[in-house]
């Protein structure tokens, strides 16, 4: 059997290809934009319902997008017990997330195939470039407080640039959820404004924590201004939230990407994350980013899953694809 990489070529991770595509550079806070931003919810909901059955695809192509996706991972450790031997056993099955027998049965075996990045704490970052030295595998670090960002702001600052420093290539910041849930669009405005400078060349994700912020119109509100400041990329969660990434709030989040490339020009990045660990699910986010946005937002500069389990059920899903069986979960430690 042989699987037809949705994209030419699988990408070999490595820091975002900055030179493809320009960098957001943001634009003024547009105070009216944001009041004319609307959510019709009855028919995002219809739009989201009509996912899961409608587009699904089976066998080589369904293994195709799941090595996509592979490609896409911020292969992610954020738990209280991460130790620098778990951050380095990450960083290998970054450096080879799928089997070398199953690539080689679906034709694949030549392909450079690495994770998106691997995303860890502050405390981890300079082990995990150490770990992935060579690979081209950028690090992404949480930061600002993460997961409640609720540091001083110049602690938040002070973090980023300590991560940047031991070498993170990629900074997921966490929003102030207190700004959006009072309507200081200014102060989301400044705060994000100033995490972006502190990152540098570093590229930069606004985690909005949407299950926090009530209502969708806010999602939709705090992805502009996120966006309207700089941020590279925005992403649904921390994984910490009582409700982490959804296909209705992505396509809310889409929505928003859309119009602002509209009306700028520039090419913002979606991560969902958090709860994401099942590959039939993460077809349905490739489908919205497809459909929403078109094929070219489905490469890793704009397009990166974050998610601690999902790889796992990937591999188990290739190893079915390949030999018609299912292995155990404990087959596929890590990932
Ligand atoms: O940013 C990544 C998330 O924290 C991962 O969440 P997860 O452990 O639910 O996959």
């Amino acid at each position: 059997m042989t699987v037809h990489a949705i994209a030419s070529p699988v990408r070999h991770a490595g820091a975002m290809p900055g030179a493809a595509l320009p960098r957001n550079e943001g634009m003024a806070l547009d105070a009216a934009w944001l009041s004319g931003t609307r959510v019709n919810l009855s028919a995002a909901e219809r739009r989201c319902a009509t996912l899961p059955g409608r587009r699904s695809v089976k066998k080589d192509a369904q293994a195709a997008w799941l090595l996509k996706a592979v490609t896409c991972i911020d292969l992610t450790t954020l738990s209280g017990d991460d130790t620098e031997g778990r951050v380095r056993r990450l960083c290998a099955k970054a450096r080879n997330p799928v089997r070398q027998d199953l690539l080689d049965a679906m034709g694949m075996g030549e392909r450079a195939i690495a994770t998106g990045a691997v995303c860890v704490y502050h405390r981890f970052v300079a082990a995990a470039v150490d770990a992935l030295k060579g690979s081209g595998i950028p690090v992404a670090a949480v930061s600002t407080g993460f997961p409640a960002g609720l540091v001083p702001h110049d602690v938040k600052l002070r973090e980023i640039e300590a991560s940047v420093a031991d070498g993170a290539a990629e900074i997921d910041i966490v929003i102030t959820r207190e700004h959006v849930l009072t309507g200081n669009w200014q102060a989301l405005f400044d705060e994000m404004r100033d995490f972006r400078q502190a990152c540098g060349a570093a590229h930069v994700k606004a985690i909005l924590a949407t299950g926090d912020l009530k209502t969708l119109r806010n999602v939709a509100k705090a992805s502009l201004v996120c966006m309207m400041a700089g941020a590279d990329f925005i992403k649904t969660s921390t994984g910490k939230e009582g409700v982490n990434a959804t296909p209705l709030v992505t396509l809310i989040m889409l929505r928003q990407i859309r119009a602002y490339h509209e009306r700028t020009g520039f090419m913002v990045g979606y991560k969902p994350a958090g709860g994401i660990s099942a590959a039939k699910d993460i077809l349905t986010y490739q489908f919205l980013m497809k459909e929403e946005l078109g094929r070219r937002w489905l490469e890793p500069d704009l397009f990166r899953i974050g998610a601690s389990s999902l790889l796992a059920d990937i591999e188990r899903q290739l190893e079915h694809h390949v030999t018609g069986r299912y292995s155990a979960f404990n087959r596929h430690a890590a990932g």
